[in-house]
């Protein structure tokens, strides 16, 4: 038995990084997962390297409308949906005082407006499945200040906080609601935004996460291993906030 037979997963920024290495973990412990992106190039290769286990969709996760689609269509293929991972994010670096609105709003509407708009979209999905686990990534930058991110650091202490209200208000139906809280990884968002420079000295385990490494801990929260972890912070940064 795998570890996430028969349960059906969304995964939204799908495409490409850690969404990917989500997608590739799902599917490899048994789950049937859809992911969605906007990139629809990257997402039709990643299904067609797959196979039949996993589903691409375009999506933009700000759109509201967008949502009931992609969970009727996920539904429709897959069956009710057991899994959802908000991880479709995107940073803008700039020292505050030069950051503009429109790049302040447009991040907090994807990364924390979306998630939002994720969690209340699915939540019939999984009560018809019986069950469910939501899976919000936020960030390091959700637990503590970091520099020329004031959006982002906005939205991911946000999700922090959804995460904890959905957590109350779903637990009743057997909903389960985490944040993921991963240091540094080297995907294109790192490199686009922190100019690729080594910081694994800061480290105490002295290197820098791995996505395959925040798969595991997706992977885990998707199963039944976790069936006791609801509302809490799973942070995975090689021990860098516990200076
Ligand atoms: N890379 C890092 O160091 C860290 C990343 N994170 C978070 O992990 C998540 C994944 O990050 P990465 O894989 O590094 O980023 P990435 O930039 O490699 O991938 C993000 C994916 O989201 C998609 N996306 C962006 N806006 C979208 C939208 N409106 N609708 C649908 N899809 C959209 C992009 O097309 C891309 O495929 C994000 O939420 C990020 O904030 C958290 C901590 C550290
Ligand atoms: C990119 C990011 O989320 C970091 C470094 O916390």
């Amino acid at each position: 038995m795998k570890r996430v037979d028969g349960k059906v997963a969304i995964v939204t920024g799908g495409a490409r990084g850690m969404g990917a290495s989500h997608v590739q973990k799902l599917a490899s412990e048994g789950a049937k997962v859809v992911f969605t992106d906007l990139d629809i190039e990257a997402g039709k290769a990643l299904q067609e390297d797959i196979g039949p286990d996993v589903l691409f969709l375009e999506q933009d996760v700000t759109d509201a409308d967008a949502w009931g689609s992609v969970i009727e269509e996920a539904a429709h293929t897959f069956g009710p949906v057991s899994v959802l991972v908000n991880n479709a994010g995107i940073n803008y670096s700039a020292a505050m005082e030069e950051f503009s609105e429109d790049a302040y709003d447009r991040v907090i509407e994807v990364n924390q407006k979306a998630v939002f708009l994720g969690m209340k979209a699915v939540v019939p999905s999984m009560k018809q499945a019986g069950e469910g686990s939501i899976i919000n990534i936020s960030s390091i930058g959700g637990i503590r200040g970091r520099l020329e991110s004031i959006a982002y650091s906005a939205s991911k202490f946000a999700v922090t906080g959804m995460t904890k209200v959905a957590a109350l208000e779903l637990g009743q139906y057997g909903i389960r609601v985490n944040s993921i809280h991963p240091s540094l990884v080297n995907t294109d968002m790192f490199s686009e935004n922190a100019g690729g420079g080594s910081v694994a000295g800061d480290r105490p385990l002295g290197r820098v996460l791995t996505k395959e490494e925040v798969s595991n801990l997706v992977l885990h929260l998707a199963s039944d291993e976790s069936s006791y972890t609801t509302g809490a912070e799973c942070v995975i940064d090689g021990g860098l906030t516990a200076r």
